[in-house]
């Protein structure tokens, strides 16, 4: 468990203490992969470079498991270090190294001579990210997949418990960043390990992540399970980035329903309500009427989820309602059309 207790961090500035992140307490579960999501300068990551200490608190205590962080001496830091890999947006590999040199790099500073187990090592980190063949290779005639893939590498290499990725696919194209987020859900579920990570992006968030905080202005503003942030953010800031991964359903959102006959309703399905033929079957057991007016299915990690907006006119519309609530699909009703509104 990473656990953040009453922590806060300002930065001194020409002599002043500008806030960076206000008093928060977070608890990060083993195993998890938690993402931070927020605009430039929020926080992201300050909060993440508090994990590893490479910026202090201002106050409260940041524990990860039972020792606190924040009351070793340098010697143990660096110990406790060890059991922490991080990823960069810029990746921040050695140049004039090759990548087995780079992968290498962090079990030579952490005091490892026998050459044959670090060779061993190397092998089997860059088989685990698929680099074998580029052993030899330097970072200038890697893509940057590739070169991600390195730092993920070396973040391993010292078996951490704990994987810290800042903005790890942000200079990535789609498709390369789809390829780095499924690894990462790789080494999760095969290595158990907890993986934190902050991005700008709620498609990021919706891939790899359990859990989700929304960083606004220094400010956790809100936490939870990824499919309940999702698909019922609560704050401003959280719906703008849903909105950004759902530019379909955003459209859904803005259309002028005033026009459309009937009640107004969003439905979200979640797992394996998301493939039941439960509309069909309702309208015609309660003889209501529906129309589709937006819609979605995609997946929120393993999680299959599905959205419609629909109109729905009939006698019997809060009957069919209910049964499809009792069927475990939610549902919220956007707007009424004129003719219901009285
Ligand atoms: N070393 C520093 N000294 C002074 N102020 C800093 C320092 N690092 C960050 N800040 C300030 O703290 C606030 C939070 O910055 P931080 O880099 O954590 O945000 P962020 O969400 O990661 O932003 P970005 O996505 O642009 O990297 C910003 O106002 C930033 O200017």
């Amino acid at each position: 468990m990473i656990r953040f207790q009453d922590v806060r961090k300002s930065y001194r500035v020409d002599g002043r203490d500008v806030p960076a992140l206000q008093t928060f307490s977070l608890d990060i579960a083993d195993g998890e992969v938690f993402g931070i999501i927020g605009h430039s300068g929020a926080g992201k990551s300050t909060l993440i470079r508090l994990i590893n200490l490479l910026e202090r608190p201002s106050g409260g205590r940041i524990l990860i498991g039972d020792t606190d962080m924040t009351a070793l001496d340098e010697a143990a830091l660096r110990h406790e270090r060890q059991r922490i890999g991080m990823i960069f947006q810029h990746f921040n590999l050695l140049s004039s190294q090759t990548v087995a040199q780079n992968v290498a790099f962090p079990l030579r500073l952490a005091g490892e001579r026998n050459e044959a187990a670090i060779r061993q090592r190397v092998d089997e980190l860059l088989a685990r990210v698929g680099l074998t063949a580029h052993a030899d290779k330097y970072p200038s005639q890697l893509s940057g997949g590739q070169k991600q893939r390195v730092g993920i590498a070396r973040a391993l290499a010292n078996r951490p418990s704990i994987l810290l990725c800042d903005e790890a696919t942000s200079a990535l194209d789609p498709q390369t960043t789809a390829a780095v987020l499924d690894l990462l859900a790789e080494i999760n579920r095969e290595l158990k390990l907890t993986i934190v990570l902050i991005t700008h992006e709620m498609d990021v968030v919706r891939r790899v992540c359990d859990r989700v905080a929304v960083l606004d202005a220094g400010r956790i503003v809100e936490t939870g399970p990824v499919a309940d942030v999702f698909l019922h953010p609560q704050h401003a800031t959280t719906r703008r980035f849903v909105n950004e991964a759902l530019p379909e359903e955003a459209a859904g959102e803005q259309m002028p329903f005033a026009h459309v006959p009937g009640r107004i309703l969003r439905l979200s399905f979640r797992g394996e309500a998301t493939w039941t033929p439960a509309l069909g079957r309702v309208a015609r057991e309660t003889n209501v009427d529906f129309n589709i007016l937006a819609g979605r299915i995609d997946r929120i990690k393993d999680l299959p989820y599905g959205q419609l907006t629909l109109a729905m006119q009939g006698e019997r519309v809060d009957d069919a309602l209910a049964t499809l609530r009792d069927a475990g699909i939610e549902i919220e009703e956007l707007t009424l059309s004129p003719e219901n509104r009285a």
